[in-house]
């Protein structure tokens, strides 16, 4: 029996769990009541092969889904990247691809092209770097990256102000109605 793991990465309210619950119990559940990360079991045959699959499925709003980051990547096997198609901002996450280790220059076995083809491919920014030889490349990289998620954050804070004054428009609106235009 073979054991596969898997984990679900996206963010919040993507829908992750609800793509997630869809392939395990064929159903939609609208809102979980959840939140905490959850690990779920199921036991599935492909191909004639028995397996035992794991999925992680972390839950935004819990603090412990911090550990996304050091766990689930060196625990999955596989990922499952999910994005809402109706929030642009979804897929602008910047990723950052940096190849590193670039003073072994007897050892490659990546070209540096192979490397940015991958990056553009997948619309990460792309750097190659030797972490035991150079402060430079990676202090930029490490700038590069915080600035556009500051810009991303401050989209995002603009974005729910917005929306939030026009809800709060609306809500005036309803308690004390729209004014008439006098004829
Ligand atoms: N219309 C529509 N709504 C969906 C779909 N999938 C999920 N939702 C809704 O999107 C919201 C978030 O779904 P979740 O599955 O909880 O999203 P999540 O990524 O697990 O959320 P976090 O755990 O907070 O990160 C819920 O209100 C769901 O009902 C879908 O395919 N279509």
């Amino acid at each position: 029996m073979n054991d596969i793991k898997l984990a679900l990465l996206g963010s919040e309210g993507a829908g992750k769990s609800a793509v997630l619950v869809r392939f395990l119990t064929r159903r939609f559940i609208g809102e979980y009541a959840s939140n905490a990360n959850s690990l779920y079991r199921k036991r599935l045959s492909i191909d004639g092969r028995q397996l035992n699959l794991e999925v992680f499925d972390p839950c935004s709003q819990s603090a412990e889904s911090r550990c996304i980051l050091e766990e689930p990547v060196d625990w999955a096997d596989g990922f499952i990247v999910v994005y809402n198609i109706s929030d642009r901002l979804d897929v602008g996450v910047p990723i950052y691809l940096v190849g590193n280790k670039q003073d072994l220059c007897h050892a490659r076995q990546v070209c540096e092209e192979e490397g940015r083809a991958l990056a553009q491919e997948n619309r990460c920014l792309f750097q190659e770097v030797s972490a035991a030889e150079n402060y430079q490349e990676i202090a930029s990289l490490f700038t590069t990256l915080i600035r556009l998620v500051m810009e991303q954050l401050k989209h995002r804070a603009d974005r729910r102000r917005y929306s939030g004054s026009k809800s709060m428009a609306k809500l005036i609106n309803n308690v004390f109605g729209k004014r008439r235009k006098s004829v």
